[in-house]
């Protein structure tokens, strides 16, 4: 059987002798030749216990405990403990009184193990416990940073800073249908008087509930309201039991067909341009205000046919029928978990899908949602400025064409894009003499920064805000 191993130390009122009997001693490790029991000797001087004697028992005697427990020996100023495990003499377990004199264990001249390993385990887990408060700190500040920088980037309008969107039910007979406006794959929208204004109304037939479902839970989040966003008045049925959504009329219609009955100027141009980037940096932003939270939303189907043209030639997003609102999980974003999760599956709009999307076509619950937007941005800011007369010599100014219409005709397969796009890594042709252009490096710039092949190498929408504003301010064409 392995001896027993003690601590060993005597002060000079101790008979070392007398304790060196119990065994060899090698530095302050005794080898206990007669007895398997560590003791240790403490005297209390002014208040504190100091070390008496720590060495092996010298007669084999009765020690059951594994931990060395203080038992006074005469006036409560000496005390002994008696302990059966390798090294137990060094931490004296005074009971009640533990904590007050353990504090003035300093005086003891051995390094004992277990307080050695104690305090390792203590100070391990002090630094763990500062780490971990350092990292919550940071991480709340920085989130609070963010949703500070984004309330100051874009104005949010007055009526709506602090509250939810208090959109009511609207009775259909409070509504006087005039005229056909636009229609989608799914919906059809009248021009329409209600309470004394004109209005848009958008009807989904009662299969397409899905659609109207997700396009009410967008327009409804808390602080959606913002002029890049078409503005939301509220939802009903009709009697026939299709959806409708009233929106505020837009009187040019869709950005596609503004874009192929008009050109426009340099600074008409930039107003367009800037109004959408606004809208969508602004749909992609995580706000807080006054206790309300924005969650980030990617459109998911950005063309020229969801976004509409004011008579003040602003645009404004809508048809969020495929938009997915994002929540924040430990720094990235995730799909929240929402009534919809539709595969865009619409011819025309396949154009402005990112390469990302193309090839991923069967599994849309990508991270990239944001990313892919700016995509469909930078192809929209290309179709606005093919239309731009001060970018043309005279009466040069193309015919209005959709993003790969030119190359790939007017209803370019997922096939013949996923080749295009992705694999050839394409992208429509900016006319060269733009390079010549004051402005025309800096706007180039911009749409390529926008369809970069790598969704991490685009600008955010926020960005493209920023580098429109310095361009504008920079110099006018
Ligand atoms: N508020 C509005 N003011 C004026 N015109 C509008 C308005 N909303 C929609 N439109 C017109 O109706 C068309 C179809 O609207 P919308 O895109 O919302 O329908 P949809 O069926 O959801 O379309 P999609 O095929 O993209 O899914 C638009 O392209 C636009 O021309």
């Amino acid at each position: 059987q392995q001896k027993r191993r003690c601590f060993f130390e005597v002060n000079e009122r101790t008979k070392k002798y007398v304790l060196t009997a119990g065994g060899n001693v090698s530095g302050s490790v005794q080898l206990c030749e007669n007895s398997h029991c560590c003791v240790g000797y403490y005297v209390i001087i002014n208040g504190t216990p100091k070390v008496s004697a720590l060495a092996c028992d010298r007669y084999e005697k009765s020690c059951p405990d594994p931990i060395c427990k203080a038992q006074p020996r005469s006036n409560n100023k000496h005390f002994v403990c008696v302990c059966n495990t390798d090294f137990c003499n060094g931490n004296i377990n005074w009971g009640t009184e533990q904590n007050s004199y353990n504090n003035s264990f300093s005086g003891m001249i051995i390094i004992r193990l277990y307080d050695i390993v104690f305090m390792k385990t203590a100070i391990k887990l002090v630094v763990i416990l500062i780490f971990m408060c350092f990292l919550i700190i940071a991480a709340a500040k920085c989130r609070k940073e963010k949703l500070q920088s984004c309330s100051h980037d874009f104005g949010v309008l007055p009526s709506c800073s602090s509250q939810m969107t208090k959109a009511s039910e609207i009775n259909i007979s409070q509504i006087e249908l005039q005229q056909i406006v636009g229609r989608g794959h799914f919906a059809t929208v009248f021009q329409a008087a209600y309470k004394g204004s004109v209005v848009a109304v958008k009807f989904l037939p009662a299969a397409y509930e899905q659609f109207f479902t997700t396009e009410k839970e967008i327009y409804k989040l808390p602080l959606l309201k913002h002029a890049g966003i078409v503005n939301f008045l509220g939802t009903g049925k009709a009697d026939d039991r299709s959806c409708f959504i009233v929106l505020e009329f837009a009187e040019y219609g869709s950005l596609h067909s503004f874009l192929s009955k008009h050109t426009m100027s340099w600074m008409s141009s930039l107003k367009l341009c800037q109004s959408l980037s606004q809208g969508l940096s602004y749909l992609h932003s995580d706000l807080l205000s006054h206790g309300v939270h924005k969650p980030p939303v990617a459109h998911r189907d950005l063309n020229s046919f969801n976004v509409l043209v004011r008579a003040d030639g602003t645009c404004a997003l809508c048809d969020f029928g495929c938009s997915a609102i994002l929540r924040c999980y430990s720094g990235g974003y995730r799909w929240h978990n929402q009534s919809t999760n539709i595969k865009v599956i619409k011819l025309g709009t396949l154009n402005y899908m990112a390469p990302e999307i193309l090839e991923d076509f069967v599994n849309l619950n990508s991270m990239f949602l944001m990313q892919a937007d700016v995509y469909a941005l930078g192809l929209l800011l290309w179709e606005i400025w093919m239309r731009c007369s001060d970018l043309f010599e005279d009466n040069a100014t193309p015919q209005h064409l959709m993003p790969y219409e030119l190359e790939l005709g007017t209803n370019a397969t997922l096939e013949n894009l996923i080749q295009y796009v992705s694999y050839m890594d394409q992208r429509p042709s900016i006319p060269e003499h733009w390079q010549l252009l004051p402005q025309g490096a800096d706007l180039t710039e911009i749409i390529t920064d926008c369809w970069d092949s790598e969704s991490d190498a685009r600008l955010t929408a926020h960005r493209v805000v920023e580098r429109l504003i310095s361009l504008q301010s920079s110099s006018s064409l």
